[in-house]
């Protein structure tokens, strides 16, 4: 059987609880087609928006002194476990509706090993929570010292550290589920951000990390055959957003680096997706690296949408 793992992104589940419920039916049906193609799954979502306003939340209480202060690892643990609850009943009334019996969803609660000297805890990029226009943002910056940026033409958001992921605590029981055909979310929010004590033992870091990095880190602990970036845009593009936009459905790793060069991909938005979809494809040459719509993630591993990435 062919492995695949799957990274959503936030139209995959919305801003709101409601939206949320909603939005993952949709994403189910996608999940659950490629599951029908015959693939064990592994899924990784995206918590921007999430773990921005569960940390939000918290602050406010706090502020209003009934509630304790909540740290970024602990709101991203929270974030795996709301959208993981959401998704993982989603998913199963789809494999229930389509008569795919002997397959159990999972949510695994997943830590992200990382490296504490990363020079991205000294530099906040990733952006999380609601957008602010950027008077509200400056405002914020004075009052909380926290950091706001502007994040792909969309407004001003707060921006933490992302160190990259280095290793999966969870890998080797992650293994046994999928070995055991269970549809497995993993990494959700990129994970939970963890560094190793002298002693051996893990501790939360104040960062999130990126889902698409955290994605293809899974893909290669589990020696995924496949791995697919969902998001809003049928394919990747060049000149993206002006008159002479090319839509791209296949890139070798060169013609990759030479567009990233020429800054066609947005820092905050696709260029992630599309290191991460180059980095599997540099360790596992023959594999499929895709970054498609998700509503035509069944029909990109096909061949038939998305961009491709192969190595030449
Ligand atoms: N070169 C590009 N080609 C296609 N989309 C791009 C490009 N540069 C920026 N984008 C934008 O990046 C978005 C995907 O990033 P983002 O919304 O942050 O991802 P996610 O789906 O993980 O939330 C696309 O929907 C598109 O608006
Ligand atoms: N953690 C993370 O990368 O989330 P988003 O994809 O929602 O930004």
């Amino acid at each position: 059987m062919k492995r695949i793992v799957i990274a959503l992104g936030g139209n995959a589940l919305g801003n709101t609880s409601e939206e949320q419920l909603e939005r993952v039916r949709i994403t189910a049906k996608a999940v659950v087609d490629i599951v029908k193609a015959g693939y064990e799954v592994v899924v990784c979502h995206g918590n921007g928006p999430q773990v921005g306003m569960i940390n939000l939340a918290f602050e406010k209480g706090h502020e209003a002194l009934i509630v304790p202060e909540m740290h970024l690892p602990e709101c991203t643990a929270m974030s795996q476990g709301y959208i993981g609850y959401h998704l993982q009943q989603a998913i199963d009334q789809e494999l229930v509706k389509k008569q795919i019996q002997d397959t159990v969803v999972i949510t695994m609660l997943t830590q992200v090993i990382v490296d504490e000297k990363d020079p991205a805890f000294q530099n906040p990029t990733k952006p999380i929570g609601r957008y602010y226009d950027e008077a509200e943002a400056r405002r914020l910056m004075e009052e909380t010292g926290q950091k706001y940026a502007e994040d792909s033409g969309r407004g001003y958001r707060r921006v933490v550290a992302s160190p990259k992921p280095v290793s999966i605590y969870e890998r080797i029981s992650l293994n046994t589920l999928i070995n055991s055909h269970h549809v497995v979310i993993a990494g959700g929010g990129g994970g939970i951000p963890v560094v190793k004590e002298p002693d051996g033992s893990y501790h939360g870091v104040d960062a999130v990390v990126d889902k698409d990095l955290a994605a293809e880190k899974l893909a290669e602990l589990v020696d995924a055959d496949a791995f697919i970036i969902l998001t809003a845009v049928d394919k990747v593009s060049i000149h993206f957003g002006k008159p002479n936009q090319q839509d791209l459905s296949q890139i070798t790793l060169a013609q990759a680096e030479q567009y990233i060069k020429e800054g066609h991909f947005a820092a905050g938005s696709m260029l992630p997706k599309v290191n991460a979809a180059m980095k599997f494809i540099e360790q596992k040459k023959e594999g499929v690296s895709i970054i498609c719509s998700l509503e035509k993630a069944a029909v990109a591993l096909n061949g038939k949408a998305g961009t491709r990435i192969i190595s030449k």
